[in-house]
């Protein structure tokens, strides 16, 4: 009979006969043939099994070794408070290339930014009192960068510098009406006025893509509202602010009419290019030369760059700022950025610069999520997720469903906003607002195990606004007579966070850590975000191992 391939028994034979093991497993020294092969096959068949055990164990370590620490995160905070653009940041830091592919298609948001700015000064300028307006000066709708007087009295109260070019101006940049209709109807989707659902998904809306009729809330398969990114409303048309014997342009569609705007923030709106009406192909079949968006009559940039020598007159104009200052229209706080950049933002082949994104003003609804894994240094392999969510008061019923899921947390509160009301109820004081949202986020039993950062956000414009003069005592009377400056105001607001979490927390042993940030400074907030990302990941992975 031929031997068997395998011969364990030869194996078992080299065995030191003084191990007591190796003798009870010989085979008998008078084993027939037959008793010999049902031996070596029970032995195969116990080898068989064996191995099979060993590749089991084997598998499962590569599994484990595949399987990365995942951590998830949730950005919270009112509207305006810095959300999005720290989640911008995230994704130039660990995902650049994505970000800059993605640069050119916020030229659109950029100069629907510009547009407004213009506007608000504009108006702010009209002689006129604005008619469609319930609120005086204060704008119901788009408060970010109203400060309420703090004499009590409205703006518009106050009398002071006149502008005789006003005519002039308004005139010259009446263009611009039609022109900001066009970039909201390019990134809206309609009958948008209040976020009760969001919009369509990019591919079923019909026409250019970009309008489509609303249909009720996206969800997800997992049961989370689908992401969208909204801009601002604005007042109603410059018509509303002419004199009475302008002729007034034509109404505007209702998306327009202070209104939410809504903007998808699936990938695909962000290939759209070409904001005229022809898409443009790289190179030009006649010269072989790239050709962009300028070369189409019908982009935005050329009406833009028409009104751009009036947008500059307008702004340089000293009596402008004059009346500006005199209304306490801080255009600075929203994006009024844009404004010391005309020249640039306007050229014909303007191509955003990071900066530029990461001040580019789109309102969230819904909720965001960005995903990518740490590849070098300490955190490497971690994957990420980062929920970004709408901060508005009618957005914050979709930020429940992630509390029991995820693990930490990042609140922004801008301390800059402590004269400021909020855009959806101007009865409330923005940083009233803060403060009992973080109360509820600090309180929540859910959240107990939950790592929380506070990003005391926006101080840059705090350390502005208290150089200009605003006292922080005139609008939070516990401030008492403390210096105004940056460091007792910001040192101020860190013990009264602080002591909110120390007060509520359901889990006394939680660590807080909390940070002064201006998360429009890409510098200083790289480094913070990487101590805010190796404090969480040190905390998940004690999770992980405690689990
Ligand atoms: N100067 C300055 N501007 C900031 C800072 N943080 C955010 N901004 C600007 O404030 C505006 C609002 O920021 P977003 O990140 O869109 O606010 P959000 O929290 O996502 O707001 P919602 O989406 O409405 O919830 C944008 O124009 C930002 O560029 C900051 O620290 N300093
Ligand atoms: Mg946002």
């Amino acid at each position: 009979m031929a031997k068997p391939a395998y011969e364990p028994v030869l194996t078992a034979r080299r065995r030191s006969l003084s191990d007591p093991l190796a003798v009870a497993l010989l085979p008998p020294e008078n084993e027939s043939p037959y008793d010999r092969e049902k031996r070596i096959t029970a032995e195969l068949e116990a080898k068989k099994v064996s191995d099979g055990i060993d590749d089991q164990i084997r598998q499962e370590r590569n599994d484990r070794k595949r399987i990365k620490p995942e951590v998830k995160v949730l950005l919270l905070g009112q509207s305006e408070s810095g959300k999005s653009t720290t989640l911008k940041q995230f994704q130039l830091l660990h995902t650049p290339a994505a970000f800059h592919a993605e640069r050119i298609a916020w030229r659109a948001v950029i100069y629907l930014n510009l547009v407004r700015s213009v506007r608000r000064i504009i108006e702010a300028l009209s002689p006129e009192p604005d008619i469609f307006d319930d609120h005086d000066d204060i704008d119901s709708t788009e408060t970010a960068s109203i400060i309420i007087s703090s004499n009590g009295r409205p703006p518009s109260a106050i009398s002071g510098t006149k502008v005789p070019n006003f005519e002039i101006y308004r005139q010259q940049l009446e263009p611009l009406v039609e022109l900001e209709d066009r970039l909201i109807n390019l990134l809206s989707s309609p009958d948008e006025d209040e976020p009760t659902h969001l919009p369509v998904p990019w591919d079923q809306q019909h026409g250019n893509g970009f309008n489509g009729t609303g249909t009720p809330m996206r969800i997800a398969p997992n049961g989370r509202p689908m992401p969208t990114i909204m801009i601002p409303p604005t007042k109603p048309p410059l018509a509303a602010t002419s004199a009475p014997n302008q002729p007034r342009p034509p109404s505007r569609p209702s998306t327009a009419s202070g209104k939410e705007v809504v903007l998808p923030a699936s990938a695909n709106w962000k290939k759209i290019f070409a904001l005229g009406g022809k898409a443009k192909s790289p190179k030009s079949a006649h010269t072989g030369e790239i050709e962009g968006w300028w070369a189409d009559p019908d982009d935005p940039v050329h009406a833009l760059n028409a009104c751009a020598p009036a947008m500059l007159e307008l702004w340089r104009d000293p009596r402008v700022r004059a009346r500006l200052h005199e209304k306490r229209l801080y255009l600075e706080e929203s994006s009024g950025f844009y404004l010391d950049e005309i020249p640039r933002i306007t050229a014909k082949k303007y191509i955003p610069t990071d900066e530029d994104v990461l001040k580019a003003r789109l309102k969230t609804m819904g909720v965001v999520e960005h995903t990518f894994s740490i590849l070098s240094g300490t955190n490497r392999g971690v994957r990420w997720k980062i929920y970004d969510v709408g901060g508005a008061r009618n957005q914050r019923q979709a930020w429940a469903p992630y509390f029991d899921d995820v693990n930490a947390i990042i609140f922004l509160a801008p301390i800059s906003a402590f004269d400021q009301v909020l855009a959806e109820d101007p009865r409330v004081n923005r940083l009233e607002d803060s403060l009992l949202l973080w109360k509820s986020v600090v309180t929540n039993k859910l959240l107990s195990k939950v790592s929380i950062v506070l990003f005391l956000n926006k101080c840059d414009l705090l350390q502005a606004k208290l150089n200009a003069g605003v006292r922080l005592h005139h609008h939070m009377i516990s401030y008492g007579d403390r210096p105004n400056d940056f460091e007792s105001v910001s040192k101020y607001f860190r013990n009264k966070f602080g002591a909110l979490h120390h007060q509520f927390t359901p889990n006394k042993g939680r660590e807080l850590y909390i940070h002064c940030t201006a998360v429009t400074d890409t510098r200083r907030t790289s480094t913070i975000i990487s101590n805010v990302r190796d404090i969480i990941v040190k905390g998940n992975l004690r999770d992980l191992r405690l689990a």
